[in-house]
């Protein structure tokens, strides 16, 4: 095959339809990533492949755009309708963008290929009809799958032609192995498999076992997080209290710029920032597993859209999924059930945000594992990114092995950069955290938390019809309003000069700082104009938040001179 001056694969030498060539082109994909060069080609071969490539590398498309083609080629001589490729994912939000991105692959050619998203919780005997029709692809968790196929909706012994298992590592921790061995009876002996996974450990092995016929493993040489030049890892020691006036004074004083995503620990923790920040005049969404699917799904689409700066997230379903793993390899049990939480959930795991400039670990995550998906969310496809934690006395070990393990790969430099700041530069936040966090209450924290749920829930339903109609009044739906369960102290929104660092009050004078929705109002006599507001925001880089630390020291080096 003829080959490009730079020898990658191009998608217009893969013998693709034009039609997908189309949607590639119109998504603004110039050439494939390298998981897509390796595996497109081999899958029209027809070969079973396990492919392993980093989060963010563009597995979802890798194996979508060769089932797209497969099935057109089918069309060609079938003359029936029948549904010929299942996609299993371990959660409702990969589904739901799993079928996202198949629509966006099949804008040219979607009279001839339908696909259905299953996962959604509505009884179902109202998605029978959809399954009725045979749609050419079905996107489900293996126990809603499971469950079409016991209530007889679906049957595709005799028609599956392509299965795919999207997030395979998952599969299993997050419970689906008895599900995954009833639906392999109820599938053909002969059918072409993908699977496509961050990582190799047992449980993928162990599913390949199961799914794979002589696969050809593709194993990217490739760490698994991207280099330093596009996802700049920094580490800034605290503690635990001092989390809450950093993370405000890095907004208020903008130095976290661009879309930015905070994780926490618990369900609890996201209310509680929530509503500190609200203090500061700072908004949020929320995602977490307590919240019904249609919201987070609605969230993700909405932050994705532009229309949310901040999400703050907890993963403590992964957490659990992961943490009964590592407890416990060989208990294959469901991991238990969290209380009213989704178990289908996984918003560190395989969810693509756009343009994602900032991970902030908030609450340091558990293991390894969690740090590479969390982080992952940033720096995805060739987007650069930044990730920062938080590091507390008692986060130290965890460090330390997250630290291991990419160190690993990588070979001795420190993966983590420290990130300069200084705390007693901020003492006038601290106070002003400390009335902040103060003021909310565990009380506060529970009203806050059944509010937003109960709205969501409200939400949920007038959401129902979303992903299929897309009325434009739901655009006006917003997820991230203040809860107001706190007492609002009014003064905090607005930061006074004195409390803004020497360093920065400087810059500003210099005309080194910015300003946009959440700057700092200094009082420098005169006031910034619109003009050069829109100005400053055209001219920042956003992506380059975090250099402002290093430019502090560099303005101080100046100024001693
Ligand atoms: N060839 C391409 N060129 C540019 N961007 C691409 C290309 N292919 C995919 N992308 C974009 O890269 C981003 C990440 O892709 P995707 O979500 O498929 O990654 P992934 O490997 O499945 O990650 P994860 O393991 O987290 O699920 C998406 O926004 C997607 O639109």
């Amino acid at each position: 095959m003829e080959k490009d001056d730079d020898d990658t694969l191009q998608f217009h030498e893969m013998g693709i339809d034009d039609r997908i060539l189309e949607a590639i082109s119109k998504l603004g994909w110039s050439q494939p990533t390298p998981i897509q060069e390796k595996a497109i080609p081999l899958a029209l071969q027809g070969k079973d492949i396990l492919a392993r490539a980093r989060t963010g590398s563009g597995k979802t498309a890798a194996y979508a755009i060769a089932v797209i083609q497969k099935l057109l080629h089918m069309k060609q001589t079938a003359s029936l309708q029948a549904t010929r490729a299942v996609i299993l994912t371990p959660s409702k939000e990969l589904c739901n963008q799993a079928r996202r991105n198949i629509l966006e692959l099949t804008t040219g050619c979607s009279r001839d290929i339908k696909c259905v998203d299953i996962s959604p919780q509505v009884p179902l005997a109202s998605q029978r009809p959809l399954l009725m029709e045979k749609p050419d692809i079905v996107v489900a968790t293996p126990s809603r799958l499971l469950a079409h196929i016991r209530a007889e909706n679906i049957n595709v012994k005799k028609t599956l032609e392509i299965l795919v298992v999207d997030e395979a590592d998952l599969v299993f921790s997050f419970g689906y192995e008895s599900d995954v061995k009833e639906l392999l009876d109820n599938f053909p002996k002969i059918y072409q498999a993908f699977m496509m996974s961050a990582t190799l450990g047992e449980d993928v092995k162990n599913l390949k076992k199961m799914v794979l016929h002589n696969a050809v493993i593709l194993k990217l040489e490739e760490s698994q997080l991207p280099e330093t030049s596009q996802l700049n890892q920094y580490q800034i020691k605290c503690e635990e209290n001092d989390k809450f006036a950093l993370t405000a004074a890095l907004l208020k004083l903008n130095l976290v710029r661009g879309k930015s995503i905070f994780f926490v620990n618990s369900v609890n923790k996201c209310y509680l920032l929530k509503l500190f920040l609200e203090q500061f005049g700072i908004r949020a969404c929320i995602l977490n597993s307590e919240l019904p699917v249609n919201s987070r799904c609605h969230i993700v689409n909405q932050f994705n859209e532009g229309l949310y700066d901040y999400v703050i997230a907890s993963d403590e379903s992964v957490n659990a999924a992961s943490s009964s793993k590592k407890s416990d390899s060989k208990a294959k049990e469901k991991p238990k059930r969290l209380k009213k939480s989704d178990s289908e959930y996984g918003v560190s795991r395989g969810i693509d945000f756009y343009n994602v400039s900032n991970v902030i670990n908030f609450d340091f995550p558990p293991n390894p594992d969690a740090y590479i998906h969390r982080v992952g969310r940033t720096a995805r496809a060739d987007n650069p990114g930044t990730a920062l934690s938080f590091v507390s006395v008692k986060d130290n070990e965890k460090l330390i092995e997250v630290e291991e393990a990419l160190l690993g790969e990588n070979g001795t430099d420190s993966v983590f950069k420290p990130y300069n700041f200084k705390m007693e530069e901020i003492e006038g936040f601290r106070y002003r955290a400390k009335d902040a966090l103060q003021a909310v209450t565990r009380s506060a924290i529970q009203e806050a938390k059944m509010k937003d749920i109960r709205q969501e829930i409200l939400n949920s339903n007038k959401l129902k019809s979303y992903f299929d109609d897309n009325p434009q009044d739901l655009q006006a739906l917003r997820h991230d309003k203040p809860l107001h369960a706190v007492k609002t102290t009014k003064e905090l929104k607005h930061v006074p000069e004195y409390i803004v660092p020497d360093t920065l009050r400087n810059m500003r004078r210099s005309g080194n700082t910015r300003s946009d929705s959440h700057s700092v109002r200094f009082k420098q006599g005169r006031p910034v104009s619109q003009a050069e507001k829109k100005f400053r925001k055209r001219k920042a880089d956003p992506l380059k938040s975090f250099e402002f630390a290093g430019l502090m020291e560099n303005k101080k080096k100046k100024q001693k001179k």
